[in-house]
């Protein structure tokens, strides 16, 4: 890897830290050069203004945030790993601290000039720091992270100039991360122990700093939720270029001409030779039970985005999907319902189908797994696995109850050949031998979330008639994945190199091949599931996660009998799985072992969104003790769906377990959606993160010119309107493009009220304007509704189930109250405050979006303020920790 930079860029500290520090944390650092270039230089090919420093990837491909560069070193070697909380300090710092800094630093060491509007804008975000650093060598835990490395890399030029008087704790934090060699000895690069005059050439070469971003609330502190825009007086004003004006009218008047058309979609769907040819499959839920929001969030919701994404990318791509319908849990569903294993399939795939209709996820074609094409199938995959020499024959001990006549517990034969991950035993209970909690299943505790072995059981109890079992032994058979082992690393080094692949999904798969892995029992002495064809095993049937990934390739085979065109194609089709944690091995290491084995050219895994869990308030979702929102009473609140796509994928899991949370869904709703977005609008995280930004901007481009205004006065100021009018429009559009992977109908109400061209909907690759001067709008109409508390508290009771036996969730779980140690206030009570907190919180950004007086918006936010620390309390929670909770668990 290379850096490339100019001569005193401050910046280059940053990136330079992070490489040795690597090198200190790991042993083994990058390789890391640097070449220096001229002040000004353009070094990105695609970038219209020069970017100093970056950093080189590959040759020709670059980094150019220097915060992602910091973070790709400190996590490529392990040093550090996802963490929201240093995600939200490096927005902070990109957005926020940077974009102050930098004009204090360019008049205090440029120009050497004290410009007292400047230093006094960035004294907040001083204090802030200040306080946040007091006492504590690192920002987040007690080793160094990005979020050091970069805010430091920020202020220490400021201590060459008056401004950290006044701020002793950020003055003696930075002293001591000076003293770090990894620290000195950047800086003494950099500075050439020259001091921080050498900034001064490469400080005055940088284009103008963007004003400070409203991406996260534009406040002081990073874990408030005010929002608030910039104020004029820290805008930076960027001139424009005679070229980029020239850019700006060609594009108006003949961009449109180059976006292409939205490609049709006719079924099937088929690979093209020479496209991106996409294959999206969400695992496939449970058929035995109405999917909760971490199912829907985990699998359907997250491929549904990305599929609606690639339609609009004009990606050749499908989405399937369906129920997997066979095992121990549909068995036991039909035992609890009195129903036929195949009755209960029938009836949940078709509530799975109404839920997902409901939320708006377009599967290309949503299928099942008890259908003749998987047996087929499945059976042809095992022959061709097992005559390849990939199936090993063997006997295990099971628990069997007498008394029902069946055997109980899947656990064991895991337990003997694999360190037993994931195998659910639901046949059989008992008393946890860790944490005696009384109903623990068969393979994993509920209460201590501990896994067990079933023999480990205290007083196992068959689940049907509560006898007691009895150890058998039994012949299975297993897939030799040892003998698989290399192929597969071979498969994984190439698909982890090209391939999409989320942190979690690598490191789950590593910790399962690190040590080598061992023989997997395929059959089951079942009688729900797809038979073994082999002679002498014909009474069993396969275990269910050997045939549920078979799934997608059945599921595919009754959408088009062209299907092998998708499976048996590696070379032209791009697989690509969504799902969570819990699902990763199997769909990494396993089944990509059967498709080896059968050695039928089969299309592998070559990219993976895993999540990690979906939790519901502080605890867990569970259908048994009625904890939780499932699919189809999230229809019953009478919320849209598109609310409920929203905000699940704000709050996607993704470096660590999140939280459904009423209030946080009630916040959500009535500030970023009602307020930012849908105020645009109807004037008229990378994610949907940016879509609120750029709402935001829309906003604020309204707000600063005030066409309303302008259209009253001279002519020229009314032409200005009509451009302004004219921009917010298609900026509207472009939010509507944008908006519909992740909230459908609210994009079709968007693109329908503003009369565009259906055909147009296609993701540009740069901001086209695709209304036209004279292009008439529909009629406009309100886009979403406030929610009120009082509905959130019904919520919030109606879900929480019976409270005795509900399972705490695991204790990294942020955004809920969970550590509340105060007496709660009453539910209406609570419904009250937080409603006078939403409303607090629109006083404030209205006064800031019109830029009211300072004094005046300090005492609003003051008030706010205050009111959200009645709201901890009401809820139980010590204010102090809802604030630290609030700074770790902010940026969902
Ligand atoms: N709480 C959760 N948060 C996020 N994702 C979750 C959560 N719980 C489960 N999941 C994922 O949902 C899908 C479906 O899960 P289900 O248990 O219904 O089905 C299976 O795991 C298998 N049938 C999949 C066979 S391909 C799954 O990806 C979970 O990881």
């Amino acid at each position: 890897m290379k850096v490339i930079t100019d001569r005193g860029n401050f910046q280059t500290v940053k990136i330079l830290i992070a490489a040795k520090a690597q090198t200190a944390g790991s042993g083994s650092g990058t390789d890391l050069k640097v070449t220096e270039v001229k002040h000004g230089e353009k070094v990105v090919p695609y970038l219209t203004e020069s970017k100093l420093p970056v950093l080189e990837v590959k040759p020709e491909k670059f980094l150019f945030s220097v915060n992602s560069a910091v973070r790709l070193l400190l996590t490529s070697t392990g040093i550090e790993s996802d963490s929201k909380q240093i995600d939200e300090w490096l927005e902070w710092e990109s957005s926020q601290l940077l974009p102050y800094v930098f004009p204090v630093l360019v008049n205090h060491i440029g120009h050497n000039k004290t410009d007292k509007q400047s230093d006094s804008l960035l004294q907040p975000l001083l204090t802030y720091l200040n306080t946040s650093v007091k006492n504590k060598t690192y920002l987040v835990g007690d080793s160094l992270t990005s979020a050091d490395v970069c805010v430091f890399g920020t202020v220490y030029p400021l201590t060459s100039t008056p401004i950290l008087k006044g701020f002793p704790e950020l003055t003696s934090w930075i002293e001591k991360l000076s003293l770090i060699d990894a620290f000195k000895e950047a800086i003494s690069i950099v500075t050439q122990n020259k001091g921080p005059v050498v900034f001064k050439e490469s400080l005055l070469s940088q284009p103008a700093m963007p004003s400070p971003d409203s991406l996260t609330s534009k406040s002081t502190s990073k874990s408030s939720s005010v929002s608030s825009q910039p104020t004029e007086s820290s805008e930076v004003e960027k001139q424009l270029t005679e070229e980029e004006l020239n850019a700006a009218e060609k594009c108006w008047r003949d961009g449109v001409a180059k976006l292409p058309e939205l490609r049709e979609r006719k079924h099937p769907i088929l690979p093209i030779k020479g496209e991106k040819n996409i294959l999206i499959c969400s695992a496939l839920p449970y058929v035995n039970n109405v999917p909760h929001l971490g199912n829907i969030i985990g699998c359907v919701l997250s491929a549904d985005v990305y599929s609606r994404y690639c339609r609009l990318r004009n990606y050749n791509s499908v989405y399937l999907c369906g129920t997997d319908e066979y095992g121990t849990a549909t068995e036991n569903k039909a035992l609890e319902e009195g129903l036929t294993p195949q009755e209960i399939c029938d009836k949940y795939n078709k509530l799975h189908t109404e839920i997902y209709d409901w939320f708006n996820i377009s599967f290309d074609h949503f299928g099942r797994t008890t259908t003749t094409e998987q047996t087929k199938i499945v059976q042809d995959i095992f022959w061709k696995v097992y005559n390849n020499g990939h199936v090993i024959k063997d006997s295990i001990d099971q628990l069997h109850c007498d008394k029902c006549n069946r055997f109980l517990a899947d656990r064991f034969l895991a337990d003997r050949f694999l360190a037993g991950r994931f195998l659910a035993d639901r046949f059989v209970s008992g008393i946890c031998p860790m944490c005696s909690y009384d109903d623990a299943r068969g393979d994993q505790c509920d209460g201590c979330g501990k896994l067990i072995n079933a023999v480990e059981l205290i007083n196992p109890k068959c689940k049907s008639c509560t006898s007691t079992p009895t150890v058998k032994t039994t012949q299975h058979l297993f897939l030799d994945l040892p003998k698989l082992e290399p192929e597969l690393r071979q498969h994984l080094d190439k698909a982890f190199d090209n391939g999409l692949w989320t942190h979690n999904s690598k490191v789950i798969t590593n910790s399962w091949i690190r040590d080598g892995l061992k023989p997997r029992c395929i059959t089951r002495d079942l009688k729900w599931g797809i038979p073994v064809p082999l002679e002498g095993y014909t009474d069993k049937v396969f275990y269910v996660w050997f045939d549920a990934p078979i799934g997608y390739i059945s599921i595919t085979a009754t959408y088009t009998k062209d299907w092998e065109k998708w499976w048996k194609n590696p070379n032209e089709v791009e697989l690509f799985n969504f799902l969570g944690k819990d699902n990763v091995p199997f769909h990494s290491v396993i089944f990509p072992c059967t498709l080896l084995g059968a050695n039928d050219n089969f299309t592998l895994v070559k990219h993976m969104s895993a999540t990690e869990y979906l939790n519901y308030e502080d605890t867990k979702f569970s259908k048994s003790r009625g904890v939780g929102v499932f699919g189809n009473n999230a229809k019953d609140t009478g919320i849209p769906a598109d609310v409920f796509r929203f905000y699940l994928l704000f709050v996607r899991p993704e470096s660590q377990d999140t939280a459904f949370s009423w209030d946080d869904f009630l916040l959500k709703n009535n500030s970023e959606l009602l307020n930012n977005l849908g105020n645009f609008i109807n004037r008229l995280r990378d994610s949907i993160r940016n879509i609120l930004s750029i709402s935001r901007l829309g906003n604020q481009m309204m707000q600063a010119n005030k066409p309303w205004v302008l259209v009253k006065r001279t002519p020229d100021e009314k032409a200005r309107a009509g451009s302004v009018v004219s921009l917010a429009a298609n900026i509207a559009w472009l939010i509507g493009v944008l908006l519909q992977p992740y909230m459908p109908s609210t994009s079709e109400i968007i693109c329908t009220q503003l009369n565009g061209n259906p055909k147009n909907m296609v993701i540009p690759t740069q901001f086209i304007p695709v209304l036209k001067t004279g292009h008439k709008i529909g009629k406009p109409s309100p886009l979403f509704q406030k929610i009120e508390a009082s509905l959130i508290e019904e919520m919030k009771k109606k879900f929480q189930g019976k409270q005795e036996k509900s399972v705490p969730a695991k204790p990294e779980v942020k955004s809920a109250p969970a550590n509340s140690v105060l007496p709660k206030a009453s539910d209406s009570e609570i419904a009250s405050i937080t409603d006078q907190v939403t409303k607090q919180g629109e006083v404030v950004r209205e006064l800031k979006t019109q830029k009211a007086e300072k004094s005046k918006i300090d005492k609003e936010v003051a008030l706010l303020l205050d009111l959200k620390k009645k709201l901890s309390l009401a809820q139980g929670i010590d204010p102090a920790t809802a604030s630290s909770n609030k700074k770790k668990g902010k940026k969902k």
